[in-house]
């Protein structure tokens, strides 16, 4: 497959890419589960002596969050419970005197890649290898580890040039990550395959479920995508603020995949019986769905009796894999349906898969324990490709 940390020789200089990409509000950028992940990857190699030079990228240029990873240094120095030095420049003279002057254990982070002209456009390996950043940078180094599998759906130069120019190495996330986000498409499992799709991004989710074939037995919807499949099944659900055609346009865009799916897998699609809103009173309140005669308000959450009927399909399967979130759980009116799923598969010992950095974050709000499930992913895009089947641009350099 790919070479990972143990095939590393001992006291080398390592460049390492990771994915710190954060939410920042007022300008401070959000302490999340990446830093931790990644901590163990970086520990890993200070403690074996490396001279250890750290990449990664924060936003897009353009965005409120394209900011300086001067903040991510500090943040992930408490993490790693190791000193981090931070240099603002991602290949210049400053970088290079930086690099040159680590000591055998001693830990680096460069600047945003982004803030390089040559990181974002999409291009071949070849054409990024052949980049000024990445031929600039890579005579420094022994080997290219790459740890950001979050991020390896990017054929970015920091993602994929290095691994053309020096001897290439998964971390420890890449790893994890890799074997558990792809064993829908790669693993066959003895018994019923389930996967929970929910949340807002209703097109992605839809063409997982299009492109995952006979891999999953039962889908258990919610969110948006639920209220879409719903709507063709007759119900008058999807309703828009004024002036918003937010459902209208994820069903136009949607339709025709959610009828013939509906068409030929119908039996394995189960569909919420109730759904959840907010009354008068800023209460949750419950509808039937067979009750719902008119398109007048918005759903928030799947109804309890929706959860009592999918809570047995989970403890009857051998592998569970979650994307998206069943409502809007941040709320805690809204989080009984995700919240039930989750705990439902916290409770058995079903392979679990847990993917998406909004979902997964119900795990920790609502006290369960992230060792209860098989494997709480943080990425995102990557984990969406990696439920197809589809080759992640990062991983296959590694190969
Ligand atoms: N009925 C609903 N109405 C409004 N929001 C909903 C509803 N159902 C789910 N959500 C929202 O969906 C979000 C999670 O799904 P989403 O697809 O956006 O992200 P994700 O898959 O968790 O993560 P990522 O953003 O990393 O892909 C939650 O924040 C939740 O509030
Ligand atoms: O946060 C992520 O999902 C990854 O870092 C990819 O970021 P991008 O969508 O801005 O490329």
């Amino acid at each position: 497959m790919f070479k990972t940390l143990d095939d590393l020789n001992p006291e080398q200089r390592v460049l390492v890419r990771l994915d710190l990409n954060s939410p920042v509000e007022d300008d401070e950028v959000q302490d999340n589960r990446r830093f931790d992940r990644h901590a163990e990857t970086v520990r890993e190699l200070a403690d074996a002596g490396h001279r250890v030079v750290l990449m990664a990228h924060q936003g897009r240029p353009g965005g409120d969050d394209f900011v300086s990873l001067e903040q991510h240094a500090a943040i992930l120095a408490k993490h790693v419970d190791h000193d981090v030095q931070f240099v603002a420049d991602t290949y210049g003279d400053e970088a290079i005197d930086a690099i040159e002057s680590l000591s055998a254990g001693e830990v680096l982070l460069l600047e945003n890649t982004r803030m390089c002209d040559e990181e974002l456009p999409e291009e071949d390996p070849e054409v990024k290898a052949d980049t000024e950043f990445v031929q600039t940078l890579a005579p420094y180094f022994d080997a290219y580890i790459n740890d950001a599998y979050s991020a390896a759906h990017r054929s970015h130069a920091s993602l994929v040039g290095f691994a053309l120019e020096l001897p290439a190495y998964a971390g420890r996330v890449m790893q994890t990550e890799y074997e558990a986000n792809s064993s829908i498409a790669t693993r066959e499992f003895d018994g019923q395959v389930t996967m929970v799709v929910g949340g807002t991004k209703a097109t992605d989710v839809i063409n997982v479920m299009n492109n995952l074939g006979d891999k999953v037995d039962q889908f258990l919807l919610g969110g948006i995508a639920g209220e879409l499949f719903l709507r063709a099944a007759g119900h008058e659900v999807g309703f828009d603020l004024d002036g918003m055609d937010f459902f209208d346009d994820q069903w136009e865009a949607n339709r025709d995949t959610i009828e013939s799916l509906l068409d030929e897998r119908g039996d394995q699609i189960k569909l919420a019986v109730d759904l959840a809103y907010e009354d008068d009173n800023d209460e949750r309140a419950e509808i039937a769905v067979s009750d719902i005669d008119e398109k007048d308000r918005a759903y928030l959450d799947v109804g309890s009796e929706t959860v009592e009927t999918y809570d047995p399909i989970i403890r009857d399967s051998e592998a569970v894999f979650v994307k998206g979130a069943l409502g809007l759980f941040e709320d805690e009116r809204f989080s009984v349906g995700t919240v039930g799923v989750l705990r439902a598969i916290s409770e058995t010992d079903c392979f679990s898969v847990v993917g998406g950095g909004d979902t997964s974050r119900a795990i920790e709000m609502y006290g369960m324990d992230e060792a209860d499930f098989g494997h709480v992913s943080i990425a995102g895009g990557a984990y969406i490709r990696a439920l197809t089947g589809a080759p992640l641009a990062g991983v296959e350099v590694l190969k």
